[in-house]
């Protein structure tokens, strides 16, 4: 089945919360668990425990897996597969993007089925241009996988580059929109577009689609509250409204609690 069916799915169940699995150095400490393969790979466990059946996404960052080397691409491996096995929805934070044939590689690495690191979704980047992510397209379509694009993030100094007008005087957040939305109705693949929650969406021109998912972190540590979710943006949209340590931070005990919290904090 195609991914976004599978999206739609998980989210007429769950609800738009996507939880995120950002194991910080201080989270980390936090929870009393060592920086290192063994304590990475039980901070991932945890959230995905306490996710399953509460949630239809979980957003893993790669960055602070990566940072502890082998042992924690190790660790990673588990958790992915730990996530998909309890039936979520796993879409890997790396923000790949290079050159098309380099491309070929990352999505060899997290879009293809059986791989070590197989996921159901992978966030890029589009600044070596939207067509050079043609292979990892085409690799996650064969999959019943997504790419999530990034068009306009959350953090402040995204918006001089994402927000600054192209010739045809569309921003290049709406440009990048736009690429994902035609390949969308071509292939009806269900590729997304990371839109932050902080981000003033109409001063970048994108308006949503109801075939083109939509990745937005900042809610929770970046200031947007969750209940604000549908003041962002329109109904029809398929929001996966991403918080990661403002849950993270309730703790292992805690962590099942803070979701339905959120979750309840969210408009129907
Ligand atoms: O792709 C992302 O998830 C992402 C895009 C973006 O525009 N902003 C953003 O914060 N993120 C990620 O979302 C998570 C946000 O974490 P919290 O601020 O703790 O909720 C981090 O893993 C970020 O890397």
């Amino acid at each position: 089945m195609s991914f976004l069916p599978r999206l739609r799915a998980a989210l007429a169940e769950h609800g738009a919360l996507c939880v995120g699995i950002d194991p910080h150095r201080s989270l980390l400490e936090a929870w009393s668990l060592a920086a290192d393969g063994p304590g990475l790979e039980r901070f991932g466990r945890t959230v995905v425990e306490a996710a399953a059946g509460r949630v239809a996404v979980v957003k893993p960052q790669v960055a602070l897996f990566e940072a502890h080397g082998a042992a924690g691409f190790a660790a990673l491996e588990r958790v992915l597969a730990d996530a998909r096995d309890a039936g979520l929805l796993v879409l890997a934070d790396a923000k790949r993007g290079d050159i098309g044939s380099t491309n070929d590689g990352y999505a060899e690495a997290w879009l293809t089925p059986g791989s070590p690191l197989e996921a159901d979704a992978l966030t890029v980047s589009p600044y070596l241009g939207v067509e050079a992510l043609d292979g990892v397209f085409e690799t996650a379509e064969r999959g019943g996988k997504a790419a999530f694009v990034l068009a306009a993030t959350s953090n402040p100094e995204a918006a001089a580059i994402q927000g600054a007008a192209l010739p045809d005087g569309r921003t290049v957040a709406a440009s990048v929109a736009r690429a994902v939305a035609q390949r969308n109705a071509r292939t009806g693949a269900g590729h997304g577009l990371v839109i932050g929650a902080t981000v003033d969406r109409a001063a970048h021109g994108i308006e949503p689609d109801a075939a083109t998912p939509i990745l937005s972190p900042g809610f929770g540590a970046q200031g947007v509250g969750l209940a604000e979710l549908r003041t962002l943006f329109p109904p029809h949209a398929l929001v996966l409204a991403s918080a990661s340590r403002s849950l993270l931070q309730a703790g292992p005990a805690g962590l099942g609690d803070a979701i339905e919290a959120a979750r309840a904090e969210l408009p129907r």
